[in-house]
């Protein structure tokens, strides 16, 4: 490997400063460059890449075996070693069987948990089953970390299919999240899911007590309006929650990857058990992709090759994810978690430091949004920071077509400008048509100059549709994943989010007055002297 990672960095070194418009003078670059897998196109033409660069690239897949090690999680292997687990959130969403785990085939369990959950989902939807006050208009996922992001993204991203009760997410500790959340809404016809995979998360359960005690103050029995998606069953029983409203999944499931088991229990009351499983079957449809395409057609591989090359090759740290897609809008988020939840460690899986730097700061807002907020920096700032768009051919709403076609013109347009940037030369012909002269011109023509060559990556698909949907999220993942073994990483323990929490049951009594905080920093006491008002 360490001769590949130097073989990619003078890669990176050869093509700097290359002028990336030129790259087309290739015809077929944008045909070879690009992949398609049903109604989603993947265009990579924009970059520096070029054949011997992917050479390398896929020298390095191959050397990292990403192969085998695609095999092994698919196969139920216990390939999260730090935590000596398997990794099967994709049997979440399988049809074949079996899939053992320890000598068992979870398959008959996941499809009697889905059942299940399809049953209750539409007897909620239907109102057969109801709150004290009648059938539910609303439901309150109080959740946090993997328990939150994927399914209140999904629950945006498919606003035109709801047709359920009103689904909400609280995940934030701050008082506020919940107080506004529950604002508004009769507790006698509110359903409250507790999603915690520990079912121990501080803030998810001081949540959980928050909305009981708001219902308790309507309802005689909230525990009876309570709903618990969650591995701890033990610790659901002890909460009141009854069984017959518990969903459990195993420990194969981590938390970022849950959304398509019990996590996902809140989209399926937004969207129906029906588009529930369209989604499902999207993300099997990008499974049998990422198990049968060569790398080289392989979108995940292909995704977390340009990934590498910009990261990990030419140095780009961080990586905007730019959704021209309004109900796309968590999409980042989401994103963060998956991908620096998951990469981003310094050790590798032999316990030795990465020779390379981990998984990119990931980051984006929806465009157009972003165009008049942060963009300047990408097209004008010192740094070069690779984006990744990804934009529907068509709206939801055929009245609205003009919006649409405006927003695809603003995603084309700026992974044109980024490439193609503006020379002070065209700057200074600009300027001059504006009727400026002399050094006035060479200095506004300066400001106006836009370095291009900088790299993007677009992602187009039809429609935003369940299916579609699902493509994306499991293509995301698999791309994730990818990178990991290529880096040796173990992308799915999490243990620098535990430090922290520690440190913050320890301040809690600190901050109350009840502990002098021996031992604590004089800039941690003096925020906590602040804190307390004195
Ligand atoms: O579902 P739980 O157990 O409440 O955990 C929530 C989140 O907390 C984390 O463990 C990180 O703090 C995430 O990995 C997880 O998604």
């Amino acid at each position: 490997m360490d001769r590949l990672w130097s073989e990619l960095k003078r890669q990176a070194a050869r093509v700097e400063g290359r002028p990336m418009g030129r790259l087309f003078e290739d015809e077929g670059r944008a045909r070879r460059y690009s992949r398609s897998l049903g109604d989603m196109l993947f265009d990579f033409s924009k970059t520096q890449l070029d054949d011997d660069a992917m050479a390398v690239l896929l020298d390095l897949a191959r050397a990292a075996e990403v192969e085998a090690r695609r095999d092994a999680m698919f196969g139920g292997a216990k390939i999260n070693e730090t935590e000596g687990r398997a990794v099967l959130h994709t049997a979440l969403r399988a049809e074949a069987g079996p899939i053992l785990v320890d000598g068992q085939d979870v398959l008959p369990g996941v499809r009697a948990t889905r059942a299940r959950m399809a049953d209750f989902a539409d007897k909620v939807r239907s109102g057969e089953i109801k709150g004290a006050g009648g059938a539910y208009t609303d439901v309150v996922n109080i959740g946090i970390g993997g328990s939150d992001l994927g399914p209140a993204m999904a629950t945006l991203a498919l606003a035109p299919f709801h047709d359920g009760p009103r689904v909400h997410y609280v995940s934030n500790v701050d008082g506020a999240h919940i107080h506004d959340t529950l604002q508004g809404l009769d507790p006698t016809r509110t359903l409250v899911i507790v999603a915690s995979k520990t079912f121990t998360t501080i803030e998810t359960m001081t949540n959980a007590d928050t909305a009981r005690d708001w219902m308790a103050r309507a309802v005689a029995e909230p525990a009876s309006q309570f709903a618990a998606l969650s591995s701890a069953t033990d610790r659901t029983g002890a909460y009141g929650i009854d069984a017959s409203r518990v969903f459990g999944f195993e420990d194969w499931v981590g938390g970022r990857y849950s959304m398509w088991g019990p996590i996902g229990l809140g989209l399926m009351l937004a969207i129906g058990p029906g588009r529930f499983e369209e989604f499902l079957a999207g993300g099997r449809a990008m499974d049998d992709h990422f198990r049968s395409a060569a790398l080289s057609d392989n979108l995940p591989v292909l995704l977390a090759l340009v990934g590498i090359w910009h990261n990990q090759g030419q140095g780009h740290a961080t990586r905007a994810v730019l959704p021209y897609d309004q109900r796309l809008a968590r999409l980042p988020a989401y994103l963060q978690q998956l991908e620096m939840e998951s990469n981003g460690k310094r050790v590798a899986m032999d316990g030795r430091d990465l020779p390379v730097e981990s998984g990119p700061v990931v980051w984006g807002e929806p465009g157009t949004n972003g165009q008049h907020a942060f963009y300047q920096l990408i097209h004008q700032g010192t740094r070069v920071i690779p984006c990744e768009f990804l934009v529907a051919a068509e709206g939801h709403e055929p009245e609205l077509a003009h919006h649409h076609r405006l927003l695809v013109a603003n995603c084309l347009a700026q992974s044109e400008a980024l490439m193609r940037g503006r020379s002070l030369d065209e700057a200074r012909a600009l300027m001059a048509a504006r009727g400026l002269e002399g050094a006035e011109l060479e200095r506004q023509a300066r400001h106006r100059v836009f370095p291009g060559n900088r790299p993007s990556t677009t992602l187009i698909y039809r429609r935003l549709t369940p299916h579609v949907l699902g493509q994306i999220i499991a293509l995301y993942e698999h791309r994730v994943f990818v990178e990991g073994v290529i880096l040796g990483i173990n992308s799915f323990d999490q243990w620098g989010v535990e430090l922290g929490k520690e440190l913050a049951k320890a301040l809690e009594p600190v901050l109350a007055g009840e502990d002098p905080g021996a031992g604590k920093d004089g800039s941690t006491l003096a925020l906590v002297a602040f804190a307390r008002g004195g």
